[in-house]
Formats: C-alpha cells, sequence, structure tokens
C-alpha cells in the first residue's frame, strides 16, 4: 500500500480470491495502482520482489519457486530465524537464489500504522551499497523513511530476537508483574539479543538501532504486537488463536538450540521457548530467572 504512493505494485497472493480487502489488513482497500494476482510467473516479472512470507514458510516456498527469483532484487521482511536451517531469511535466500541481490527490510512498523500512512523509519540492509542505494529510493515514500545500513545480519536478526523479548514483556504484563518488571525484561532481552547477534556477525551498532532496539520498545510495548499478545495470554493463562503467526514462538526455540551450539547464554529466550512449549509454568519460569547466580551488569 505504501509503495503504490511510488507507482503501480504487483501484489502475489496463493489465494487472491479476498480482491481488495484482505481480512489479514481489516479496514484497508487495496489501492487502484496495486495489481493483485496468483500468478507468480507474471509477478516475478519486476525487478525488486519483497518477500513478506512469515519466517517458517519461506524455506518451503524457495523450495517450489527459487528459479522464478533468481537473479533478482530480493528484500526480505520476515522477522524470525528458520526452525531446520537456524538461519535468517537472509542466508535462505541467497543460498536458493545465488544469483540475486538480498537485502532486508525490517525496524519498527506495525503493517497497519504503515498502511494508514503513519509515519513510520526503517532500516534497509544490503551488503552491496550500490544496490542498497538503490533500493533505499525505490522503496522510501514521504511518509516511510528508510535508513541504509550494509549490516544484513545485524538487522536481520534484531527484527528476529526482538520477537522472543516482546513475548517476555507479554508475559510479565500478562501475568500483573508491572512495568519495572517489564522494563528489567526489555534490557536484560537487549543484552541477550545483542551477545548473540554480536557472536553471529552482527556490528553491535545495528543492535542499537530500528531494526533492534527500535523494534524492541515497539513489540514489548504495544498490545499491537501479536508477539506481545501472545505472552499476555501466557502471563494470564488465558488461551490464544493458533491461527495468528507470532514468529517469536519458533525462532525461540531456534535461538535455543543457537546458543547451546555457540555456548552463548540466552536465559531469557531459553524460558520463552519453554513457555510456548508449555513444558514450564509461569511461576517457575519467573523464579528461575530470579534465582539465576548473581552477576555484574
Ligand atoms: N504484520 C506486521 O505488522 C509486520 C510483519 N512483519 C513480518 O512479516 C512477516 C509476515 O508477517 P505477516 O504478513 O504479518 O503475517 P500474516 O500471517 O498476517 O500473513 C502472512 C502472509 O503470507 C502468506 N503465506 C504464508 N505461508 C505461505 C506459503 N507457504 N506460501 C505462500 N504464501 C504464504 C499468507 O497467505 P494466506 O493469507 O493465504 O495464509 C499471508 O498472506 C513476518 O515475519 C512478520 O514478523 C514485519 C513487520 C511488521
Ligand atoms: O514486527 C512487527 C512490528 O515491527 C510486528 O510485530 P508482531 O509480529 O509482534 O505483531
Amino acid at each position: 500500500v505504501a509503495l503504490s504512493a511510488n507507482g503501480p505494485v504487483t501484489l502475489w497472493a496463493r489465494d487472491a480470491a479476498w480482491g481488495r480487502d484482505n481480512p489479514r489488513l481489516p479496514g484497508v482497500t487495496l489501492p487502484d495502482a496495486i495489481r493483485v494476482t496468483d500468478d507468480l510467473g507474471s509477478a516475478t516479472q519486476a525487478g525488486t520482489l519483497l518477500l513478506a512470507l512469515p519466517a517458517q514458510a519461506l524455506g518451503g516456498f524457495l523450495a517450489d519457486h527459487a528459479a522464478l527469483l533468481d537473479g533478482k532484487r530480493l528484500v526480505s521482511t520476515a522477522k524470525g530465524i528458520d526452525l531446520t536451517r537456524l538461519t535468517g531469511p537472509s542466508t535462505l535466500l541467497s543460498e536458493a537464489c545465488p544469483q540475486a541481490t538480498i537485502a532486508v527490510l525490517t525496524g519498527p512498523s506495525f503493517a497497519a500504522d504503515i498502511a494508514r500512512g503513519l509515519p513510520t523509519a526503517l532500516t534497509l540492509a544490503c551488503a552491496d551499497r550500490k544496490a542498497g542505494l538503490t533500493l533505499q529510493h525505490q522503496l522510501s515514500t514521504p511518509v516511510l523513511r528508510l535508513y541504509l545500513s550494509g549490516d544484513i545480519i545485524g538487522a536481520e536478526l534484531g527484527g528476529a530476537l526482538k520477537n522472543v523479548i516482546a513475548i517476555a514483556a507479554g508475559v510479565v504484563i500478562g501475568a500483573g508483574l508491572g512495568d519495572s518488571a517489564r522494563a528489567a525484561i526489555i534490557t536484560r532481552g537487549f543484552a541477550e539479543m545483542t551477545r548473540l547477534a554480536i557472536r553471529l556477525g552482527a556490528r553491535s551498532g545495528t543492535l542499537a538501532g530500528l531494526s533492534g532496539l527500535g523494534d524492541l520498545t515497539l513489540t514489548c510495548t504495544s498490545a499491537q504486537s501479536r508477539n506481545f499478545r501472545f505472552g499476555q495470554a501466557i502471563g494470564a493463562r488465558q488461551p490464544f488463536d493458533a491461527a495468528i503467526t507470532v514468529e517469536g514462538a519458533a525462532t525461540a526455540r531456534a535461538v535455543a538450540a543457537l546458543s547451546r551450539k555457540r555456548g552463548e547464554d540466552m536465559p531469557i529466550a531459553a524460558m520463552v521457548a519453554r513457555l510456548a512449549e508449555s513444558s514450564i509454568s509461569v511461576d517457575d519460569a519467573i523464579q528461575h530467572l530470579m534465582t539465576r547466580p548473581l552477576k555484574e551488569e
């Protein structure tokens, strides 16, 4: 919807039958500049393709369709770590499409806010600076401001890891533990995110930017966030609609596996992984986090 301000856009969906009013984005009718199709061959004629699938669906999609995407400028918007491969979307893309230019578009941005034309700032990360500059200008609009970064690993890990911490923040609020505890989770969660990301090759400055701290702040403090609401439901011992995409649940399990492999201590992510699979109670998870050996900050 935002990009249609810059010119014609083709939107591919596996089921285009819903037309211009998609229940996934209630209250928004797609502008006329958007062509909706379920024909992937025609949609991939464009030179720049944005991939907006959930992280756990991307690998399967690429297994079926990579040939149509190779050689293009591919911009991933998924915020997660693939559970089977333990890699981010950009690695899945570069392995499946070796001739493509890969970029990541991420940062604090609820789809509903962007679709309403509210001002939003994002990180566009691309290892190829020239292609990154082209994309930055192609995808920015007067209300969608893209900052360019060369740190694709840091940008995508910030977006993936903040979802895990947002679940933890939701648990804290859902369980009635208060805003002070939430601030502690955000801060210690940020320390955890930064440690793992740097270990995996990210620059620390990227984690402190829009794609890390920026998105962490948004998702840990807004009930618009699905990850936060999922955590809130766990904390309040309430059910949660399994049809809603909650990237942080699978990503917490991926992070737990990655941190074991790398010998990195990720106590909050480990508790979120266990809470998401109901293998620990909220009370036991809190007790576990509060009674760890005392440390320096
Ligand atoms: N929503 C938001 O505010 C933001 C989301 N993101 C990230 O974007 C990614 C996607 O999120 P979002 O759009 O909200 O998720 P949704 O679950 O709302 O929508 C996912 C879309 O992907 C389609 N899809 C799912 N699996 C497949 C598949 N195997 N093949 C083809 N299409 C598929 C779905 O199609 P169908 O409708 O047919 O099921 C649906 O159109 C996530 O990683 C999320 O973290 C990033 C920033 C903001
Ligand atoms: O990534 C998002 C905002 O930047 C969307 O967050 P949720 O997936 O938690 O709704």
